[in-house]
């Protein structure tokens, strides 16, 4: 699947550049282009100019609203990113159409950190003003969820991202969710190793992305994970996962014998990277309330036989017994087994809720805020009604 990615805001673009880096792995290892054009928008200039991987210039990096900010972004601001990015969505689709082979890929791919200003104002309008241009492609949503210490710390983060969710959900095809604590969670080194996360974030996308796109008879599998699979999966609420077993590449004599065992050992093997993803998902959700999933085994051709593919879609099916599952095999690791989960069309996701919950209880504080400000600023407007300017 061939994917146009484009990140907003801090976040969003560096996750992008972990998608430009995946892709020019693909190119080398796989022979294979997943996204062949990926793009940063910020207000900020120094944060566009951090980026790695994304072609350094202004059609790639693309600074929006600069007149406005003076490039030092919109400071969590998110109705500000909105305005700014209703103003120079051309500016953007004027750049998305500069792709080599613009008309060849599958869909979109909007990214952004929920919490902030720029990520969480613009991507709604930028993913809607692609809708309205390309209609017969999917445009989905990656969006980063904020960590722990941020929610409790500063109330404007469970409002920017109820807002965020709100009108993303309202127009692209499938929202996929990251909840950013959980990868810190995993390993606590990662605290404050964002580059580290946002690799971890990408990686399940790997396999998903290469499998159809793979010319090589050698590795292309019985049943193929193309585009169209992933098109009919991914709609709504959704998440994703990945696992990995080892599995031995030595042939030792007696596997030709115990042909049996050996089977089972690869098939316990599956399921356990099947368990791992499952467990690993971008957010914790309860499988049950998916419409839709899927799952790809990547593993050396020879583990992966009809059996495991039905005992994984067995185990599937049992977590999931309300979704309509599709799956696909990619014989192409030397040396793992790599299974690859997404669960879609989540009907009720408790993290969701949470944070709509928490922002309704919070609007009648901000409201009231607001108007007190405005009170204060209208009386010291009053005291100085009788004092002369100097402007005319
Ligand atoms: N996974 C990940 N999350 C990030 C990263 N940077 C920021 N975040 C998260 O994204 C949220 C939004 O932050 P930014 O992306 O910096 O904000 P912005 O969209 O640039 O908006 P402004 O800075 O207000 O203009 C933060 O609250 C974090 O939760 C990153 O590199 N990786």
């Amino acid at each position: 699947m061939k994917l146009i990615v484009i990140g907003l805001g801090q976040c969003g673009s560096r996750i992008a550049d972990e998608f430009a880096r995946m892709d020019k792995r693909a190119r080398s290892q796989r022979n294979v282009s997943i996204c062949p054009g990926v793009f940063a928008v910020n207000t900020d200039q120094a944060d566009l100019s951090g980026l790695v991987t994304i072609k350094p210039d202004h059609q790639h990096r693309i600074l929006i609203g600069g007149r406005k900010t003076g490039g030092h972004g919109v400071g969590k601001i998110n109705e500000l990113g909105a305005e700014i990015a209703r103003a120079d969505a051309d500016k953007v689709i004027d750049a998305l159409r500069t792709t080599k082979r613009f008309y060849d890929a599958d869909g979109f791919l909007v990214i952004a950190g929920a919490a902030g200003g720029t990520g969480s104002g613009s991507v709604s309008i930028i993913a809607q003003h692609i809708k309205e241009r390309y209609m017969d492609k999917p445009v989905y949503a990656l969006i980063a969820l904020p960590f722990e210490h941020e929610e409790k710390t500063e109330e404007r983060t469970v409002y920017n991202t109820a807002v965020c969710l709100k009108s993303i959900s309202s127009v692209a095809d499938a929202v996929i969710l990251v909840e950013n604590q959980r990868y810190v969670r995993k390993d606590f080194s990662l605290r404050y190793n964002l580059s580290k996360i946002n690799s971890l974030i990408v990686e399940p996308f790997w396999d998903l992305l290469c499998a159809g796109e793979e010319k090589n008879s050698k590795y292309i599998g019985a049943k193929t994970m193309d585009a169209g699979d992933i098109i009919q999966t991914i709609s709504g609420w959704t998440v994703i996962g990945h696992g990995k077993a080892r599995v031995r590449t030595l042939t030792l004599p007696f596997d030709k014998t115990d042909h049996f065992r050996m089977k089972s050992v690869s098939n316990y093997k599956g399921i356990r990277a099947m368990d791992e993803a499952v467990s690993e998902l971008s957010l914790k959700i309860d499988p049950r309330d998916a419409g839709r999933a899927l799952f790809l085994i990547s593993a050396p051709a020879k583990e992966i036989n009809m059996d495991i593919i039905k005992e994984q879609g067995d185990w599937l099916r049992e977590m999931a017994p309300n979704a309509i599952i599709r799956n696909g095999d990619y014989p192409r690791e030397k040396d793992t087994m790599t299974v690859t989960v997404i669960f879609s069309e989540l009907s009720d996701l408790e993290r969701v809720r949470y944070y709509y919950n928490r922002s309704t209880s919070m609007m009648p504080v901000i409201k009231q805020r607001q108007a007190d400000l405005a009170d204060r600023r209208r009386d010291i407007d009053e005291l100085s009604r009788d004092i002369p300017s100097l402007l005319e």
